[in-house]
């Protein structure tokens, strides 16, 4: 997928982009007849042996589109037949039925054949709400005879605000949408039901495709480089000291992962904070990472009056331990950066807005059902996408929050809020969430800010993963950081 606006619109956000091209000098049929020609392309272009264009029309503009796309593609000399409803009149649609007039079937009356392509003009932008059944059942069929679709802008049932089906859902090989991208198109499961995502410019100047929303795609645009600036002058405390909790003996090897991650990742000096009773098994593991014994919080008090220990990682293999909260705590009382992750989340299920009045730099890092302990009033909420959810959080705890998943979303509680989606799946391996506390951890302590620390941590994560072997461990992950 290469998109130059690496910005991200809800539907009703790019809804307002159009009308106000359309207030300005554009008309809505022309950016219908621009988006309908380049839909027509695109199918002629992935599917040069079809035999016939099946196109699917709603009632609104989504079913515009459909009627130019069936004008260009009968102009090609395909053979086009549409199924679905007239436009409602004084439209842009009825204008896109006047400009190629014809016969509209039932939807009912569809039986795919060899050699069909559905193109999906039912709803776009505006659905809001479960398809009827006629188009449950239509899309059934279709997905029963194997037939290829084309969406155009989303796959009909699909919302493009929150990436979740309204009910049954087409599941398109393609899809061609306009302008820009929505956020339904990147967050799953639409990332999945969109198959291939393909953004075109219908002539709507790019002033106009900004919005107030700061929701980006996740790359170099918001976080520099992955690797951290190395020059001649720097040592390795410029890099910033790492420190990562290390949880009792049984469960010591998540602590080591983050530990040789945040090495890898760029922190300058590495140390393993363990209680006293894993320390010789520590010990017998790491070589390049430092260890200290810390067994509670006054040795952690008294530790911190070093100042160049930069940032925290505090949570994997931790254990359900009480000196969760008070090293969170203390460590934020101190002003240094803190990962919350794994087990330190779960410390805090029911008081993790108590961290808000604290000032220091936070990253917590959960995942699905982490963020289901910490937020349960914001997942029931079927209203909100993984987007709004992410920033609600973040707001809530005045932290930065890594909703982590194959679409994972960073927010800052300031609004901003990036989705990383270029993640392998392979990623969904034990140790992997160490893996990327620890890379997250040494983004701070090389001083980036929180924001921009986590973003460039999980696309680290994902570019060593993509770099690594089809069957990695979490081990083969650190290798290739
Ligand atoms: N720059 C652009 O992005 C452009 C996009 N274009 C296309 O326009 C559509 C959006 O068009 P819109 O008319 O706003 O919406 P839809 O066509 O998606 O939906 C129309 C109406 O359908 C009804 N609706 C919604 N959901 C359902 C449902 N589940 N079942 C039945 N009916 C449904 C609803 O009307 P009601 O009054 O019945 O509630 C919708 O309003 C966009 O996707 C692009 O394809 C333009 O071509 C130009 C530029
Ligand atoms: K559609």
């Amino acid at each position: 997928m290469a998109i130059e606006n690496t910005r991200l619109f809800t539907p009703a956000a790019m809804g307002a982009v159009d009308r106000a091209a359309i207030d300005g000098s554009l008309s809505g049929p022309g950016l219908m007849e621009r988006a309908g020609a380049a839909v027509a392309a695109s199918a002629l272009e992935h599917w040069p042996g079809l035999k016939r264009a099946i196109i699917l029309c709603g009632p609104g503009n989504n079913g515009g589109d459909g009627h130019v796309i069936a004008r260009h593609l009968a102009r090609a000399g395909v053979p086009v037949e549409r199924f679905g409803m007239k436009p409602r009149e004084g439209t842009d649609a009825a204008w896109a039925f006047e400009s190629f007039p014809g016969v509209i079937a039932a939807l009912a009356d569809y039986r795919p054949e060899a050699g069909d392509l559905i193109i999906d003009a039912l709803f776009g932008a505006g659905l809001d709400r479960a398809v009827p059944d006629e188009i449950a059942k239509l899309i059934e069929r279709a997905a029963n005879a194997g037939t290829p679709v084309l969406a155009v802008d989303l796959p009909s049932g699909l919302s493009g605000y929150s990436g979740r089906p309204t009910g049954p859902c087409f599941r398109a090989d393609r899809t061609v949408t306009f302008a820009a991208l929505k956020t339904g198109h990147v967050l799953l499961p639409g990332r999945d039901l969109c198959g291939e995502l393909e953004v075109v410019d219908i002539g709507i100047p790019s002033r106009l495709l900004a919005n107030d929303d700061p929701v980006v795609l996740n790359d170099p645009s918001v976080y520099g480089t992955t690797s951290p600036a190395i020059d001649a002058s720097s040592h390795k405390y410029a890099r910033g000291h790492l420190v990562v909790f290390s949880g009792p003996l049984i469960s010591s090897g998540a602590s080591r992962m983050s530990a040789q991650a945040g090495l890898r990742a760029g922190a300058g000096l590495v140390t393993v904070a363990s209680p006293p009773g894993a320390v010789m098994a520590q010990s017998a593991h790491l070589t390049a990472v430092m260890q200290r014994s810390v067994g509670d919080a006054d040795a952690l008090s008294d530790w911190l009056k070093d100042d160049r220990l930069a940032a925290f990682v505090l949570g994997p293999g931790f254990g359900h331990n009480e000196l969760v909260k008070d090293y969170a705590r203390i460590v934020l009382e101190a002003g240094r950066a803190l990962v919350l992750d794994a087990d330190g989340l779960t410390a805090f299920a029911d008081t993790i807005a108590d961290l808000s009045s604290f000032d220091a730099p936070k990253v917590l890092t959960p995942h699905e059902g982490e963020f289901r302990r910490l937020f349960p009033d914001l997942l029931d909420d079927d209203a909100l996408s993984k987007i709004d959810r992410a920033r609600r959080a973040a707001s809530r705890v005045n932290a930065i929050v890594v909703y982590k998943g194959a679409d994972t979303v960073i927010a800052a509680p300031d609004g901003r809020a990036a989705i990383n989606c270029d993640a392998p799946s392979k990623l969904a391996t034990a140790g992997s969430g160490d893996v990327l506390a620890g890379i997250v951890g040494a983004s701070l302590a090389n001083g980036r800010p929180p924001f921009e620390a986590a973003c460039a941590a999980v696309a680290l994560h994902a570019e060593a993963a993509r770099r690594a072997p089809d069957h990695m461990t979490a081990e083969d992950l650190i290798a290739a950081i």
